[in-house]
C-alpha cells in the first residue's frame, strides 16, 4: 500500500487496447511512443486475456511508464493491481462494488468508476472515488456500447455539474477523435457550475495509430490549452476566455459594429449557408448586398472541401433536405475553427425537427444559435411560448434576458432571440437591440435573412480577431473572435436596413419593401447605424448589472 495518495493529472488518459495495434505494431513500442507524447495515465485493459499474461503485460506496462513517471491503473482486476503495486484500479457499475473495492485497496490507493448519469456520479462521490469516466460519449469500436445511452457532450456536462464542488475529478471516453475534442471539452461544460472535465480517456486513436507520439502530442495540446483558456477566465462564472479587448459600453460596441461592416466590405468573406429552399434567393442577395460572398452548397463532399475556405458556416434547417450535408459542413466547421450559426426553423413544430436537431447539436458544436420565442423556447424546453408553423405564438417570455443567458451557458453558444425586441447573450452579458420595422414582419424569410446576417458578421468577427490580436491560445477556443458583437452587427445590420427601407416613399408594401431592403443593405453604412442603433446593455449581476 503507498504512504499517500498520488496526484494525479487526469488530462491525457491512455486506455490500452492490445487487439486494436496497426498490424506489425508492438504494444510496448507504441506505449512508450504514447508516454513520449504526453500520456499523462495509463490504465491497462486486458479483456481477452488469462491472469497469468495479464499480470505479465501490467508489470512490463508499469515498468515503461514508471521511467516517465506516469501511473499505472489496472481494469477491474484488483488482483493484478495487488500483484504489480499500481496507483489503483478503474471499475464499472457491475464490476467490484466500491465500497469492497475501497475496502480491500485502501485509503491511498486510487480507485475510478464508470458513471454515464448525474446519480452514478453522486453515488460514486459518496462511496469515495477519485475520479469517475463519463461516457460513452459518441459510438466507438473499441468496446459494444449497443445497449447504452450514448451521453454527447451535453450528458457529460449534466455529470459534471452533479461532480461539482465534490473535489472529484472526471475523463470523458468513447469515441473522442481529434475533430469532436474541441466540441467535447467545450459543449461539456457543466451549465450551472462551469465545472469542466479534467481530461480524456482514448484507446483507439492512441493505440491504432502508426505514429501514437504524435497522436498523443496533437490530443494533448488541445486538453492543455483548455484546461489553460478556463483558468484565465476574468470570473469562475464565465463562459469564454477573458476578452480584454471585447467593447462591452455601447460607445465601444457601436464602433465595434463599424469595424466589422467595413471588415465585411474590405474582405469579402466568403459565407457558407445550407439554408431552406423557401429563401435561398433572397439570402444570397442580401449577403452580396452587404459585401460578402454568399455559397450555398450542400453535398456531403463538397461542403468538406469547402470548409477550408470559407468564413462562416449557417445551417438553417427549415426544408431540411439535406441532413447529411449539415452534419459533414458543423463538424468541419469546428474543425477548421469556422463560426457556425444554428438556425433551428420552428424547431418545436415537429418531433422530426426536435429529433434532428438535437442530431446536429449532438455531431458539433455551434457558436450561434439564432430563433424566435417559438424556436429558442422548444431548445430551452420553456413552456412560455408555442409554435405555429415557423412564426411564434404568444407575447413571448416574460423575462427574456433570462431565457437567453441561461440557454447561452446551457449551450456555450451566442444565443439571438429574435422579435419586437431582439435579445443577443453570450452567457454573460445581454444585449438587447429594438430597432426594426413591421414590414420585416410580412415578407417570407426575413428571419433567415437575419440568420445569414449573423453568419457574415461572425465570419467579420473572426477576421478582426486574426487581425487585431496575438491569436491567444490558437488551440482553445472552438472559435477565435468576440461573437457577441458578430452576432449584433448582423442584428443591427438587417433591422437598420429595414426601418430605412420602410421609410422610403417608393415603398408602398411588403413587395416594394423586399426589393428596398436589399437596397438598403448595399447602402447602409456606419455611421448610418451607429447614429440609428438603439441598444441596452444588460451585465451579468457577478460583472455590477441585473440579473
Ligand atoms: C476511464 C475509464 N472510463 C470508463 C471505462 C469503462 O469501464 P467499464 O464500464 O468497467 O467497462 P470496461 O472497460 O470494463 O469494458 C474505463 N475502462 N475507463
Ligand atoms: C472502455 C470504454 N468505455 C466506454 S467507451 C470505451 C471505449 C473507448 O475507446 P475509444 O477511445 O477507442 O472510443
Amino acid at each position: 500500500m503507498s504512504s499517500s495518495k498520488p496526484k494525479i493529472d487526469y488530462s491525457l488518459y491512455l486506455v490500452t487496447g492490445r487487439e486494436l495495434l496497426p498490424p506489425g505494431k508492438d504494444y510496448y513500442e507504441s506505449l512508450e511512443e504514447s508516454l513520449q507524447g504526453g500520456v499523462t495515465l495509463v490504465q491497462v485493459r486486458e479483456k481477452l486475456t488469462d491472469t497469468g499474461e495479464f499480470i505479465d503485460v501490467a508489470r512490463r506496462t508499469k515498468e515503461i511508464c514508471d521511467r516517465y513517471k506516469v501511473p499505472v491503473l489496472i481494469n477491474d482486476r484488483i488482483d493484478v493491481h495487488l500483484a504489480i503495486g499500481s496507483a489503483g484500479i478503474h471499475i464499472g457499475q457491475s464490476d467490484c462494488p466500491l465500497p469492497l473495492a475501497r475496502q480491500l485497496l485502501g485509503p491511498n490507493a486510487i480507485i475510478g468508476v464508470s458513471v454515464s448519469s448525474p446519480a452514478d456520479a453522486k453515488r460514486a462521490v459518496a462511496q469515495g472515488a477519485d475520479y469517475v469516466g463519463i461516457g460513452p460519449v459518441w459510438p466507438t469500436g473499441s468496446k459494444d456500447v449497443s445497449k447504452k445511452v450514448l451521453l454527447s457532450p451535453e450528458g457529460v456536462g449534466a455529470v459534471l455539474d452533479a461532480l461539482a464542488g465534490t473535489g472529484v475529478e472526471a475523463v470523458a471516453i468513447g469515441g473522442i477523435h481529434p475533430p469532436n475534442l474541441q466540441y467535447l471539452l467545450h459543449a461539456s461544460i457543466a451549465p450551472n457550475s462551469r465545472n469542466h472535465l479534467a481530461g480524456i480517456a482514448i484507446i483507439s486513436d492512441i493505440v491504432g495509430s502508426r505514429i501514437p507520439k504524435e497522436a498523443s502530442e496533437g490530443l494533448r495540446k488541445v486538453v492543455d490549452s483548455f484546461k489553460r483558456s478556463r483558468e484565465t477566465l476574468d470570473h469562475p462564472q464565465a463562459i469564454f476566455c477573458a476578452k480584454a479587448q471585447s467593447p462591452r459600453d455601447t460607445e465601444g460596441i457601436l464602433a465595434r459594429v463599424g469595424d466589422l461592416m467595413r471588415i465585411v466590405r474590405n474582405n469579402t468573406p466568403l459565407i457558407h449557408q445550407i439554408t431552406n429552399n423557401v429563401v435561398i434567393n433572397d439570402s444570397a442577395n442580401a449577403t452580396l448586398a452587404v459585401g460578402a460572398s454568399p455559397i450555398m452548397a450542400t453535398n456531403a463532399r463538397d461542403v468538406k472541401d469547402l470548409s477550408p475556405a470559407i468564413g462562416a458556416l449557417l445551417v438553417n434547417f427549415g426544408t431540411i433536405t439535406d441532413k447529411e450535408g449539415m452534419m459533414v459542413a458543423g463538424r468541419e466547421a469546428n474543425v477548421n475553427r469556422k463560426p457556425v450559426v444554428f438556425d433551428p426553423v420552428a424547431v418545436g413544430a415537429t418531433s422530426y425537427r426536435r429529433e434532428t436537431s438535437k442530431e446536429l447539436l449532438a455531431h458539433w458544436q455551434p457558436t450561434v444559435i439564432k430563433g424566435n420565442a417559438a424556436e429558442i423556447g422548444a431548445l430551452a424546453q420553456s413552456a412560455e411560448v408555442a409554435t405555429r408553423g415557423v412564426d411564434s405564438v404568444g407575447s413571448g417570455f416574460s423575462d427574456p434576458a433570462k431565457v437567453v443567458r441561461d440557454l447561452a451557458r446551457r449551450r456555450a453558444a451566442i444565443i439571438v432571440l429574435t422579435g419586437e425586441h431582439d435579445y443577443i447573450s453570450d452567457g454573460e452579458t445581454v444585449i438587447k437591440a429594438s430597432n426594426g420595422h413591421k414590414l420585416l414582419g410580412v415578407i417570407t424569410g426575413s428571419g433567415c435573412m437575419t440568420g445569414t446576417l449573423v453568419t457574415t458578421f461572425c465570419a467579420a468577427a473572426r477576421l478582426y480577431h486574426l487581425a487585431n490580436h496575438d491569436p491567444f491560445e490558437e488551440e482553445s477556443q472552438l472559435v477565435q473572435g468576440d461573437m457577441l458583437m458578430g452576432a449584433l452587427a448582423g442584428v443591427l445590420v438587417i433591422t437598420i436596413a429595414a426601418e430605412v427601407a420602410a421609410a422610403r416613399s417608393d415603398v408602398k408594401g411588403p413587395g416594394t419593401f423586399r426589393a428596398a431592403l436589399i437596397d438598403e443593405l448595399y447602402n447602409l453604412t456606419p455611421d448610418v447605424l451607429v447614429e440609428r442603433a438603439k441598444i441596452e446593455v444588460i451585465s451579468p449581476a457577478w460583472k455590477g448589472g441585473a440579473d
